[in-house]
């Protein structure tokens, strides 16, 4: 029997697209201190009180347009990604998400009703880049339930992995079979924002991130953890990789919630404003995400084709998340071989 296994975590979706699911997944994940992090009466006013009630509908008839038979689309995925890499590594896997089903208490009780001399798990979080909204919760809330949990055995934890040579050349594959010469006008490597604050909460100096100029170009202690270093190096690299000059394409940040100050460009107004500077035919990569999720299928297949084509855009092409490509495949068995 197995002494190893490795546990995928994902950020998770509702159980269904029902309105009530909806609205419970989504005060989970926002009640989460590390994604709203207010003190706790401000944030139980906020979500309960204004964002769920208004959200929760909105989000539900937005999930309706991308749930498949077998659910949704981030479940399914890691689900299927799960199979291949456990085929390609021959350790037993096992899938977890942040918010909603399954939890990682119960993939504990699973992993030890079917491997009971399991000595360690791995833990990979489908997150490249460190964000304390993404990567620091997700390990955060798995590490807790295994804490609580009290088993026998070691949990280890895959780091983020924003410039490991194989997730690069796993994006740069799928990048490769767009680039046919003069197709497009620009690439644009579309990112899941944050707010800024978060950015400052994670920079240990108090003195780096944001403040210094050209700060994520710079070398800092501050880009262990510092989400825009770090999609920003993710892009320097592929476009290294691909040969691309940075008149070739753009970074912007998506899903922006509420009124605070989030990283910029929004995607919104970038789409918006790119038919007007002559850039009519865009192609769009999201690689912060590796399985396509509400996110990617709805908001940048979907409403951001809509955006930059009333914009006066011709042609809006996007392109899939990794999902359970083989190269994607190998470069986690290599990650997790490495822990
Ligand atoms: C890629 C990493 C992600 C970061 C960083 C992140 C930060 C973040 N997200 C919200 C609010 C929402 N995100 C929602 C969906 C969602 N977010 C990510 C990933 C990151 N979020 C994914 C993969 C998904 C899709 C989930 C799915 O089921 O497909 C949602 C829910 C949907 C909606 O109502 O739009 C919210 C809300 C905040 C506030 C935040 C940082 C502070
Ligand atoms: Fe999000
Ligand atoms: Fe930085």
């Amino acid at each position: 029997m197995a002494k190893k296994v490795i546990l995928l975590t994902n950020l998770g979706s509702p159980d269904s697209t029902s309105v009530k699911d909806v609205r419970r997944y989504l005060n989970e994940f926002l009640m989460d201190e590390r994604v709203i992090d207010v003190p706790y009466l401000g944030r139980l006013l906020l979500v309960r009180g204004i964002i769920t009630p208004f959200r929760a509908p909105k989000s539900a008839a937005k999930y309706r347009t991308i749930w498949t038979d077998e659910g949704s689309p981030l479940i399914v995925i890691t689900n299927e990604l799960a199979e291949k890499v456990e085929k390609h590594s021959g350790l037993p896997v096992y899938v977890c998400m942040r918010y909603a089903n399954p939890t990682p208490a119960y993939a504990f009780k699973q992993i030890l009703s079917e491997h009971s001399d399991v000595e360690e798990v791995t833990l990979f979080p489908l997150y490249p880049h460190y964000a304390m909204s993404s990567y620091e919760t997700a390990v955060e809330h798995v590490k807790n339930a295994h804490r609580i949990g009290d088993y026998g055995f070691k949990l280890n934890v895959v780091a983020p992995y924003y410039n490991h040579n194989g997730y690069i050349d796993a994006l740069v594959a799928t990048l490769k079979p767009y680039l046919v010469k003069g197709k497009y006008d620009r690439i644009l490597f579309s990112y899941h924002g944050i707010p800024e604050r978060h950015i400052f909460k994670t920079d240990p100096t108090g003195s780096h991130c944001l403040k210094a100029e050209n700060c994520c170009s710079v070398e800092s202690p501050a880009h262990e953890k510092c989400y825009r270093h770090q999609v920003l190096e993710t892009t320097r690299l592929v476009a290294g990789k691909l040969s691309l000059t940075e008149s070739n394409y753009l970074v912007s940040f998506q899903s922006r919630l509420g009124t605070d100050k989030w990283l910029t460009p929004a995607t919104s107004d970038v789409l918006k404003d790119l038919p007007s500077k002559g850039v009519k035919k865009l192609l769009v990569i999201s690689p912060a995400f590796v399985s396509d999720c509400l996110e990617t299928l709805e908001e940048i297949h979907e409403e951001g084709r809509e955006t930059f084509i009333e914009a006066g855009g011709e042609l809006y092409d996007t392109i899939p998340c990794l999902n359970s490509n083989d190269d994607w495949v190998e470069t986690i068995v290599d990650l997790v071989n490495k822990v």
